[in-house]
């Protein structure tokens, strides 16, 4: 599958989200999901773990002489506790209770595997949800958005009414920091602007 006629990297990954912010500054995808086991390693520090998932993502779905291979991982910290995705209704309650008036860390790694080896670099970012009420929190899950998000909430959806504030990249909390990775893109042999302007 490609999102243009011709693709410039393989995105190991099944996120709509990420193929969507790439599509944003024009880089054309071929998309190659791997599916790995995201158990945290006991006391892996969170900058670490999303690190290793999104190089272990850039790797497995490289071809030899292929296309440069984006992998990339997102993980909320809360008081250096790593939240994944819910697994159920009572799992993304929690989560939301937990997240609810205060300010967590959302980590997304970014890893590209090309000519250049394996790059990655890993963006930071701080978001404060406010007070959230327990018939909003069943409300929420209702709509089907929190199910395959980190931290069970969408700062690219309905979450977004929950969040008083945002320090970072917000493109990095949706799941792809766009700086970055156009960075990585560069030193991979994918520059942008002379794509677009020849
Ligand atoms: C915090 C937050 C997370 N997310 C998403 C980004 C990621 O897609 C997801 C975290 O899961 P990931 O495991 O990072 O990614 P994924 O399973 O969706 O895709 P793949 O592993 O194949 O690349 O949570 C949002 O869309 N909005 C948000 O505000």
């Amino acid at each position: 599958m490609s999102t243009s006629s011709s693709p410039c990297i393989c995105l190991a990954s099944a996120s709509p989200r990420r193929r969507e912010l790439l599509a944003g500054i024009k880089v054309g995808v071929e998309v190659r999901p791997v599916d790995l086991d995201e158990t945290p390693f006991d006391g892996e520090a969170p900058e670490a773990y999303v690190t290793r998932l999104a190089c272990q993502k850039a790797s497995a779905g490289h071809q030899p002489d292929g296309l440069p291979t984006l992998g990339a991982d997102t993980a909320v910290v809360r008081n250096g506790e790593i939240l994944g995705k819910p697994a159920d209704a009572e799992h993304a309650a929690a989560m939301l209770r937990s997240l609810a008036g205060g300010t967590h860390e959302v980590m997304t790694a970014v890893a590209v595997c090309g000519p250049a080896g394996l790059l990655s670099t890993c963006v930071r970012s701080r978001v404060t949800l406010r007070e959230i009420d327990e018939a909003e929190i069943v409300a929420y899950w209702r709509t089907g958005e929190p199910a395959d998000k980190a931290g069970g909430y969408a700062i690219q959806g309905l979450g977004a009414v929950f969040v008083t504030h945002l320090e970072g990249s917000y493109s990095a909390v949706v799941g792809l920091p766009l700086c970055e990775t156009a960075d990585l893109l560069s030193r991979q042999g994918v520059p942008l602007w002379n794509r677009l302007v020849s």
